[in-house]
């Protein structure tokens, strides 16, 4: 699959982190999505329907922080790219969750992941 949809710097807020202060605070992510979508039907038809739709996807990352409170990115990269695997039926992805405020002395602090079958 050579076609993509992306989303860069999606801001999410989320209760996420080892220590117990990082429990009881909300804290922001930024989500950089690459998913691999054959975008010809989409440009054939000039459909949304036969988009993967990015504001869906986004809306989707957004509410999924909601019901995940994971201690480490590593866990939350993980449940997610499977979550949005399964729920748009996206073959395979690039997930980089990015956790700005973790290091002082570091602009962001993040994981990266690959998944799926990217033929
Ligand atoms: N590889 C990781 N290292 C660390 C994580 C993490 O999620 N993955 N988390 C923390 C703390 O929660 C930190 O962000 C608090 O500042 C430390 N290391």
């Amino acid at each position: 699959m050579t076609d993509s949809v992306l989303i860069e710097g999606l801001v999410v807020e989320a209760v996420i982190g080892v220590y117990d202060w990082e429990r009881e605070i909300r804290q922001q992510l930024r989500v950089d999505l690459e998913m691999a979508w054959d975008n010809r039907p989409a440009a054939a038809s000039d459909e949304v329907r036969q988009a993967l739709d990015y504001a869906a996807v986004s809306e989707h990352v957004q509410s999924f922080f909601e019901g995940c409170q994971p201690a480490l990115l590593e866990t939350a990269a993980e449940k997610l790219a499977a979550d949005l695997m399964e729920a748009f039926a996206v073959p395979a992805l690039r997930l980089t969750l990015w956790k700005p405020g973790a290091v002082p002395a570091a602009h962001q602090v993040g994981v990266r992941i690959q998944r799926g079958d990217w033929r």
